[in-house]
């Protein structure tokens, strides 16, 4: 049986010199729906000039280009929309700034926060983390069974994070993920990003 489960990249934490010949490999790799640039901690006139070096790889391929944080930023350069999570920008306020463009809601192993993000206007929440991952430290590990829950009962769409590799996605999938997104699974394969990304969506389609 086919599933509608597509995969969602965002950046590694550090962007090789050659990123762009990368990105462009990993996105003509097959079908990705979302990029999501993810630069912590780094001044605005650099995600600036990063958002306009990589905005147009993924826009050029009907890749929804997602900006991390920053909301007023994303609506500022020309991105498709912004993710943020519980400590970041008030969802309201994020809703109001970004218009029609699209919202993701970092929700961790919460219903309860993902009800309140789709209230204020969430156009995806994210469950997670469901595997340890070395990109970053997960404030919380996330249960299959609360992804399970809000795909059966709810329409907003679910994104699962955390730690997903061809190897271990199947349940997430066959749960009801819409999106599963990744950083080192496509990023950090041992033969390239292009290969990364074929492997996920091998494994997705045999889920
Ligand atoms: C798709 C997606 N899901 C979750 C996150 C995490 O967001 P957040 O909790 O705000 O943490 P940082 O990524 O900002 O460190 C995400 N970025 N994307
Ligand atoms: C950015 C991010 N947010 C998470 C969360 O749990 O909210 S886990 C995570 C890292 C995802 O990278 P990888 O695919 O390499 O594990
Ligand atoms: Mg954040």
């Amino acid at each position: 049986m086919t599933n509608d489960c597509r995969l969602y990249l965002i950046t590694p934490p550090v962007l090789p010199d050659n990123f762009e010949a990368q990105l462009a490999a990993a996105l003509d790799a097959g079908d990705v729906a979302a990029l999501q640039l993810r630069l912590k901690d780094v001044p605005d006139d650099l995600i600036a000039r990063t958002v306009d070096r990589l905005r147009p790889i993924a826009q050029s391929r009907d890749v929804a280009f997602i900006l991390n944080d920053r909301p007023d930023l994303a609506m500022k350069l020309g991105c498709d929309g912004a993710h943020v999570g519980q400590t970041d920008m008030p969802l309201k306020q994020a809703r109001k700034i970004l218009g029609e463009l699209t919202l993701g809601v970092t929700c961790h192993n919460s219903r309860h926060l993902a009800m309140e993000a789709a209230e204020a206007g969430a156009d995806y929440v994210a469950f997670g983390a469901f595997f340890p991952t070395s990109t970053k430290e997960p404030p919380e590990m996330a249960e299959i069974e609360t992804l399970q829950i809000w795909a059966e009962t709810m329409e907003v769409p679910c994104v699962a994070i955390g730690g997903i590799t061809a190897e271990n996605c199947a349940p997430l999938v066959r749960a009801g993920a819409e999106f599963l997104a990744v950083v080192g699974a496509v990023w950090n394969h041992p033969d390239g990003p292009a290969a990364g990304v074929q492997a996920m969506l091998k494994a997705i389609a045999a889920a």
